[in-house]
């Protein structure tokens, strides 16, 4: 059965999974590149208006041995019995307006995105399909490095969850309007 890693774009899912497959030694199976590899979305278009359903299909012939799954769409294409564990990512939505503004990203996919982050969607989504297979780990603030260690710990360990709660930090910073108004 396959490690899968997920969370919001930009929380650093791709740099910490060459990592881990790196170690474990695990070909990675890149959800969004099959999305894309499928002609499931266009260039330009939001990623999400994807049919999952479709994608779960193709996935589905191309996920039949261990792999490092890696992709925010994964609570949407995959189930719990083809899955060992689930890590979502997890990153400060301040942090990640700084790689969502490298990325040119436009002002309304960096507020879908960090609103979603704040919101904790995909973990709420992961938890829901996943149940007890989902951990939710903070990467903010520190070094690749140490994310590592965090996710091979967790991979060997099966280290229980981290609570994450971003609407609480952006509510007492008064915030609220800067990530969800117009
Ligand atoms: N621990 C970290 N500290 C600082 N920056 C990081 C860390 N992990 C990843 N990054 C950077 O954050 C950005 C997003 O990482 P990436 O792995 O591409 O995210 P994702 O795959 O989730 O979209 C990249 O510029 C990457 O270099």
């Amino acid at each position: 059965m396959s490690i899968v890693i997920t969370g919001n774009p930009g929380v650093g899912k791709h740099t910490v999974a060459e990592k881990i497959a790196h170690r474990l030694g695990l070909p990675i199976i890149d959800i969004n590149k099959i999305a894309k590899e499928s002609g499931l979305f266009e260039e330009n278009k939001d990623v999400n208006d994807i049919d999952t359903e479709k994608l779960k299909k193709i996935l589905v012939g191309k996920i039949s041995d261990n792999f490092l799954i890696v992709g925010h769409l994964a609570p949407y294409v995959l189930d719990k019995s083809q899955v060992k564990i689930v890590i979502v990512l997890r990153r400060s939505p301040y942090d990640l307006i700084t790689v969502y503004k490298n990325r040119k990203y436009s002002d309304k996919k960096i507020k879908d995105n960090t609103g979603s982050e704040i919101l904790g969607i995909i973990a709420h989504d992961a938890i829901n399909r996943f149940e007890e297979k989902t951990v939710q780990i903070d990467m903010t603030g520190k070094t690749i490095e140490e994310n590592e260690e965090n996710v091979i710990s967790i991979i060997s360990t099966n280290k229980r969850n981290e609570n994450v709660d971003w609407l609480d930090l952006v509510t007492k910073n008064n915030d609220l309007q800067k990530f969800f108004s117009d």
